[in-house]
C-alpha cells in the first residue's frame, strides 16, 4: 500500500500503544503458566505470531472476560481485545500439529525456538523471507551444545528451523553482539528446564535493556533469574554481564493471575519526533500512556532535549508533551537501542548538522539492514548521509529536504520514520508499504491523521 503524506503540521494528545516486547513475553509467559490473563496487549502482526505459537503448544489466547471482544479460539483473531485470557500449557509445550509460522517477528522465533527445545518431539518453525534471512544460528549452537537438535533447514544459521528436545538445561557460551533475544530465549525457558541454564557470554551484550525487559518480567511473573559480573557476583541489571543464571523447575505465576503491558516507547519515538520537528507554532504534542519501565528507548526523550526539542515527561501522570523548536545535529550511540535509529536518523534530517548515530552494526540484523535502509531513503528526501559499517551519519539541513517517492522497505520502523521526515519535506511523499506498520503500530497512521498530518492512503484521504 502507497501512504502519501503532504508537509504538515501536528498538534493535540494521543496515546501511545502497548509495548511490543512486553507483550511477546508477557504472552510466552502466560504460555509457560497454567493460565494467566495478559491486560493492555499489543494486538499486531507480530504478537498474533507468538499467540499462534502458545496456541501450537497447547495453550489458548482469548479475548477475555472484559476484553471488549467476544470470545474467539483462534489468536489470528485477537482484534480489539483489552485483555487475552492465556491457557497455559504448564512449562509442558505439547508438539506442535503444524509448522510455527512466526510471519515477520524476530522476537516471536527467537523465543518460541527455545521453547521448543522443552518439547518431547520435533518442532519447525519458518517465516516470511526477511525473517528467513535473520541470523540464528548462534541459539541453533547453544541449544546444540546444551544436547537439543536444533538445525537450519538451509545449513546457513537462518530459518526454516528444526528443534527436537526435550531440553534438560545446563551451562552454555552465547555471543553478546548478534541479538539479544537468545538470552531472553534461553532465560525463559532454562526456569522450566530441570537443570536451570547458566548462559555466558562471549561477546558484550548488545540490546542490553531489552533482557531488562525480561528480567522485570519474569520477576513479575514469579521466575527468579539473575545478571552475574566477570567473577560471579550477582549484578542490578543486564548492563555490563558477564552471564545470567535461571534455576529450573520454577513456576510461571503473575501476581493476581494477571499481568498489565506498559506503553511502547519505540513506537513514542515516532510521536515524539512528529512533535518535535512538526507541532503547530504555539501548539504541543501530548503523548499518554508514557510510563517508566525498563524500556531502554525510553532515551528518544533525552535524545529529543539534547537536540534541542522543547519537551517534557512528566513520569508520574505517564505523559510526554512536546512542541516544536530548531533541532541540532548531535551524536547518539544506540548500542543498547537499536530500534530508535531509524527515528533518529529522521530527526537528524530535520536537525542542522551532523547527527553521528554510532555503535549501530547490530541494526542491520533486523526486519531490513535499517542503517542501509535509512541513507538511502533519507538521501532521497534530500539528506545527505554517511555511511559506514558501524556508524551511520546524517548531514542535516531542514530547508533541503523535499518529497520524493520512497521505500519502506517492507519495515515498520523505516516507514514510521519516513513519514515523520515527509512531515516537513516540500510537497508531497509517497512511502511504499505502508502496511507494514501493523508489525507493531497498526494504528499509526489513523493516529497521525487524528494529529493533523496530512496523509492519503490507497485513495482514503484525512
Ligand atoms: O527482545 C526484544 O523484544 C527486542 C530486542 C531487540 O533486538 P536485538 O536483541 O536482536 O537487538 C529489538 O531490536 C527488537 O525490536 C525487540
Ligand atoms: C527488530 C524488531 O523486532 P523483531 O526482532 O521482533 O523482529 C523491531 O520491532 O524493530
Amino acid at each position: 500500500m502507497d501512504v502519501h503524506v503532504t508537509t504538515s503540521t501536528v498538534r493535540g494528545s494521543t496515546r501511545a500503544p502497548p509495548s511490543k516486547s512486553y507483550t511477546h513475553r508477557a504472552l510466552l509467559a502466560a504460555g509457560y503458566s497454567d493460565g494467566a490473563t495478559v491486560r493492555s496487549p499489543l494486538v499486531s502482526a507480530d504478537t498474533k505470531a507468538t499467540a499462534r505459537a502458545v496456541t501450537a503448544f497447547g495453550g489458548a489466547v482469548d479475548p477475555g472476560p472484559g476484553s471488549g471482544a467476544e470470545a474467539e479460539s483462534d489468536a489470528d483473531d485477537m482484534d480489539a481485545a483489552d485483555a487475552l485470557a492465556v491457557d497455559g500449557f504448564g512449562g509442558r509445550p505439547a508438539v506442535p500439529d503444524d509448522v510455527i509460522d512466526c510471519a515477520n517477528s524476530g522476537t516471536t522465533m527467537r523465543l518460541v525456538t527455545a521453547a521448543a527445545a522443552l518439547a518431547d518431539g520435533t518442532t519447525v518453525l519458518t517465516g516470511d523471507g526477511s525473517l528467513r534471512s535473520r541470523p540464528q544460528g548462534p541459539l541453533l549452537e547453544a541449544l546444540g551444545d546444551l544436547g537439543v537438535r536444533a538445525e537450519s533447514t538451509r545449513g546457513n544459521g537462518q530459518a526454516p528451523l528444526v528443534v527436537s528436545g526435550p531440553l534438560a538445561g545446563g551451562r552454555v557460551a552465547i555471543p553478546g553482539d548478534v541479538s539479544s533475544q537468545y538470552v531472553t530465549a534461553l532465560l525463559m525457558a532454562g526456569a522450566v528446564t530441570e537443570e536451570g541454564i547458566e548462559v555466558d557470554l562471549t561477546t558484550p551484550l548488545k540490546s542490553a535493556p531489552y533482557v531488562d525487559i525480561t528480567l522485570e518480567l519474569l520477576d513479575d511473573f514469579g521466575i527468579e533469574a539473575t545478571p552475574v559480573g566477570d567473577g560471579g557476583d550477582a549484578l542490578d541489571g543486564a548492563a555490563g554481564a558477564a552471564g545470567f543464571v535461571v534455576e529450573g523447575g520454577q513456576s510461571y505465576a503473575p501476581a493476581g493471575g494477571s499481568y498489565t503491558v506498559p506503553g511502547d516507547f519505540s513506537s513514542i519515538s515516532y510521536l515524539v519526533a512528529a512533535g518535535a520537528v512538526a507541532a503547530e507554532p504555539g501548539e504541543a504534542v501530548r503523548i499518554e500512556g508514557a510510563v517508566p519501565s525498563a524500556q531502554g528507548d525510553s532515551a528518544i526523550v533525552e535524545i529529543a532535549e539534547r537536540m534541542g526539542a522543547d519537551i517534557e515527561w512528566d513520569r508520574d501522570a505517564g505523559v510526554i508533551t512536546v512542541r516544536r523548536s530548531d533541532l541540532s545535529g548531535v551524536e547518539v550511540d544506540v548500542g543498547d537501542t537499536p530500534d530508535l535509529l531509524p527515528t533518529i536518523a529522521a530527526l537528524g534530517a530535520v536537525a542542522d548538522g551532523d547527527t553521528r548515530i554510532t555503535n549501530c552494526e547490530h541494526v542491520r540484523y533486523k526486519e531490513t539492514d535499517r542503517v542501509a535502509a535509512m541513507a538511502e531513503e533519507l538521501e532521497k528526501l534530500g539528506a545527505e548521509t554517511t555511511e559506514e559499517q558501524d556508524t551511520l551519519t546524517i548531514h542535516g539541513s531542514e530547508s533541503d529536504l523535499r518529497s520524493a517517492a520512497v521505500d519502506g522497505r517492507a519495515d515498520h520502523r523505516i516507514v514510521m520514520s519516513l513519514a515523520v521526515a515527509a512531515l516537513v519535506a516540500e510537497g508531497t511523499t509517497t512511502i511504499r508499504g505502508g502496511e507494514h506498520v501493523d508489525v507493531s503500530f497498526p494504528d499509526f497512521f489513523d493516529a497521525m491523521a487524528d494529529l493533523g498530518m496530512a496523509v492519503e492512503r490507497d485513495g482514503a484521504s484525512e
